[in-house]
């Protein structure tokens, strides 16, 4: 795959991490724009690393190599700001000193200055998860579930290219699991964006609906 061919969607091209002299990745995919390449394997095979990788926040411990473009554009040597990664964690990781509308108002593009179009655009995010009267609350009063719908919410204003979820559903129990898989599959297809999910579930993978790549399959081996 060379850099000089616009491929739609997410290219992950010879990508290679090292931590030490151990290569804990060697990957090549491509992800259309709404659909969600799946990636397991155990307990320290690498999941979150390389989705640091991609994101641009990869620890300089790791020494890596290869390419992510997104529509043709290279992500590679961009600061992660740049690379407009939609990230969701198992942790919702909402600011507990801003109400929930601030929270989502929060990650809208800074090029959005007008304050009233920041919670216009917050508070739309919110109807959009089903959390409609929600803008003035305290994070600290809501349910688990209520929290990854205002976390989705942010990361759906951000206007990101792709995202990247690092097992968002596993702290939720099995019915809220089934609705926030839906919700953000959903999200995701109507946006268009390329989706990479890191999950030790193997129901996750199979309500993703698309490639599964197993860490534990590669680690370490020649690509
Ligand atoms: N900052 C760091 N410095 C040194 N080693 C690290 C660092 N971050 C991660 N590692 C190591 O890199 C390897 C991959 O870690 P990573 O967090 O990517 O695994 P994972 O597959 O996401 O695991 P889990 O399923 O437990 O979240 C592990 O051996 C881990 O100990």
């Amino acid at each position: 795959m060379t850099n000089d061919i616009i491929v739609a969607g997410l290219v992950l091209a010879g990508i290679e991490i090292w931590l030490g002299d151990h290569r804990l990745i060697a990957l090549s995919a491509e992800v259309q724009p709404s659909r969600v390449l799946t990636v397991m394997g155990p307990s320290g095979s690498g999941k979150s690393t390389l989705l640091a990788f991609i994101g641009g926040f990869l620890d300089p411990v790791f020494k890596a190599r290869g390419d992510v473009t997104i529509e043709g554009v290279n992500l590679t040597d961009l600061a992660p700001e740049s690379r407009r990664a939609g990230i969701l964690f198992q942790d919702p990781l909402l600011f507990p000193h801003m109400s929930v509308g601030a929270n989502v108002a929060f990650a809208v593009p800074a090029t959005i200055s007008r304050r009233s179009e920041r919670v216009r655009i917050a508070a739309h995010a919110l109807a959009e998860v089903e959390l409609d009267d929600f803008a003035a609350r305290d994070p600290a009063t809501l349910s688990g579930g209520q929290k990854a719908r205002v976390a989705l919410a942010r990361v759906l204003v951000s206007q990101p290219r792709l995202l990247l979820l690092d097992e968002p559903f596993s702290k939720l129990d099995m019915a809220l699991r089934q609705q926030m898989r839906s919700l953000v599959f959903t999200k995701a297809q109507d946006a268009g964006l390329p989706v990479i999910l890191v999950t030790h579930d193997e129901a996750d993978a199979q309500s993703a609906g698309g490639e599964i790549y197993r860490m534990d399959a590669v680690s370490g081996q020649e690509p």
